[in-house]
């Protein structure tokens, strides 16, 4: 019997599967998705995620998914103006991290003007320093600790 035929048997067994279908699943590609990270001297602008939403009341960095024929630059930039209706100025890489679905990239990044909320619970300027203490979705951690140790420079 090859691999196919047992996962099918496993599965009209009514088994939850077999190893060869896990495996590939696992392998699902992870959606892209951009996040800026909007410094004002020592401090960086977050938003709070509506509760309804996966990762709900935890603090992210603006942005969203990536659509398809985007670059990220450009789905920063929609992000911005779609949920807090201003222009940004995409800078360098900093960091990315994933949660094993999404893989989540951060830009160093400007507003041009003044953000107004829609989509979010929330938005605030939080301390470099103060960041630990923010819930974070776990994609977001990379782009915080280099975040973190660009202070204590
Ligand atoms: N924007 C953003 N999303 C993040 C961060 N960290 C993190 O894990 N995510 C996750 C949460 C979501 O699963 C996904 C982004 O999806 P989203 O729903 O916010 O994006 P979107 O605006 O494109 O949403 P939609 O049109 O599909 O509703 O990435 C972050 O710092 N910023």
């Amino acid at each position: 019997m090859n691999m196919s035929s047992q996962c099918a048997e496993n599965l009209a067994q009514g088994g939850a599967g077999c190893m060869h279908m896990r495996a590939e699943s696992s392998s699902k590609p992870l959606k892209r998705v951009v996040g800026a990270v909007v410094l004002r001297g020592d401090e960086v602008f977050m938003a709070k995620r509506q509760s309804s939403k996966d990762y709900g009341g935890m603090w992210e960095f603006p942005g969203g998914k990536v659509e398809e024929g985007e670059d990220d630059q450009t789905a920063l930039k929609r992000e911005m103006q779609e949920e807090f209706s201003v222009d940004l100025r995409v800078g360098d890489f900093l960091a990315s991290g994933d949660d094993g679905r999404i893989e989540l990239f951060c830009y160093l990044a400007e507003m041009l003007g003044d953000p107004v909320l829609s989509e979010h619970e929330e938005c605030r300027w939080v301390g470099l320093a103060d960041l630990q203490d923010l819930e974070v979705p776990p994609a977001d951690k990379p782009a915080i600790s280099r975040l973190q140790k660009m202070q204590r420079r």
